[in-house]
C-alpha cells in the first residue's frame, strides 16, 4: 500500500502543488482515500482563523476525507519571507505527528513540499531532513524550462544521497513556448535513474481543475507491492 508519497520539485513554483493536486485526483479515482499534508506553508491569506496558505486550501479541498486546516498546516511561515531565518527551531516532531495522524485517516498522504530538495528552514536544517528523517518515498515534479535539466539531476543525486528512494517523476509544461521541449523530455528519460508517472501541459488555470488523467500511479504501487512482499 502506498502511504506516503512526498512531492519535491527542481524548484520552487514548477508545479509541486498542481502535480499533488492531480496525485489527489489520480487516487480518488481510483477510490483510494487520500489526504494532502503540507507541513511547512508561507502563509499568503490572512483570515478570521489566521494566516491560510493557498496550497494548503487547496490540498484540504481535494482530501479524502476532509480534515481541520490545522491538521493539513501546522507550520506557517511569513509570506513574504522575510525574517524567516531566524535560527527559531522548527518543531520536526509537530510535523512527523502530523503526517502519522492523517496516516490514520486515509490510505495514502501526498505531501507537498516546500521550494526544492535543499530549501533551507527557519533553523537552516534543510527540509530534506524532515523527509530522511521519515524516510518518505519521493516524486520530482520538474518544471520543464531551460535549465531544467541540471536541476533534475542534482535533485535527483541529492534525494539519492540522502538515501532515500526517488520513485517517480512528473514532467510539467510551465513554459509552453519551449522549442525543444521533446529533447529535454527524451533527455531525462535516459538521465533521470526513476520511472517517469506523468506529464501535464501547459493548463491555463480554468483548465486545471481535474488533473487526474495527467499522473499514473500503478508503476509506483507495484514498486511499492514488490518492495514490501
Ligand atoms: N502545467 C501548468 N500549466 C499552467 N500553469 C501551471 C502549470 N503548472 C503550474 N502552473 C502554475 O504555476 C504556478 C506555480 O505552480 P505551483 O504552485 O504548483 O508550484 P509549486 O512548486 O507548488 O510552488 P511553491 O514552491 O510556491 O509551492 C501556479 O500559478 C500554477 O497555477
Ligand atoms: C513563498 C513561495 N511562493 C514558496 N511558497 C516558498 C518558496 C521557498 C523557497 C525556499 C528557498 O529559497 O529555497
Ligand atoms: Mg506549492
Amino acid at each position: 500500500m502506498l502511504k506516503y508519497l512526498f512531492v519535491t520539485g527542481t524548484d520552487t513554483a514548477v508545479g509541486k502543488t498542481v502535480v499533488s493536486q492531480a496525485l489527489l485526483q489520480h487516487l480518488a479515482a481510483l477510490n483510494h482515500s487520500a489526504v494532502g499534508y503540507k507541513p511547512v506553508a508561507t502563509g499568503d491569506k490572512l483570515t478570521a482563523d489566521g494566516w491560510r496558505n493557498q496550497d494548503a486550501l487547496l490540498l484540504q479541498s481535494l482530501s479524502d476525507p476532509i480534515r481541520p486546516y490545522r491538521e493539513i498546516s501546522p507550520v506557517t511561515l511569513p509570506g513574504d519571507m522575510r525574517g524567516i531565518y531566524n535560527g527559531e527551531p522548527m518543531d520536526f516532531a509537530l510535523m512527523s505527528n502530523g503526517l502519522h495522524q492523517l496516516s490514520r485517516q486515509a490510505q495514502t498522504v501526498i505531501i507537498d513540499g516546500h521550494g526544492g530538495w535543499q530549501s533551507i528552514l527557519p533553523d537552516y536544517r534543510s527540509y530534506s531532513e524532515w523527509v530522511v528523517h521519515e524516510k518518505l518515498p519521493v516524486v520530482m515534479v520538474i518544471g520543464i524550462q531551460t535549465g531544467c535539466i541540471n536541476h533534475a539531476i542534482l535533485t535527483a543525486q541529492a534525494i539519492a544521497t540522502d538515501g532515500l528512494r526517488l520513485v517517480g517523476w512528473v514532467a510539467n509544461r510551465i513554459n509552453p513556448g519551449l522549442a525543444h521541449y521533446a529533447e529535454v523530455l527524451e533527455v531525462l528519460r535516459k538521465k533521470i535513474p526513476a520511472p517517469q508517472i506523468g506529464e501535464l501541459p501547459y493548463l491555463p488555470r480554468a483548465q486545471q481543475r481535474n488533473l487526474a488523467g495527467y499522473v499514473d500511479l500503478s508503476a509506483v504501487m507495484a514498486l511499492k507491492a514488490r518492495l514490501t512482499a
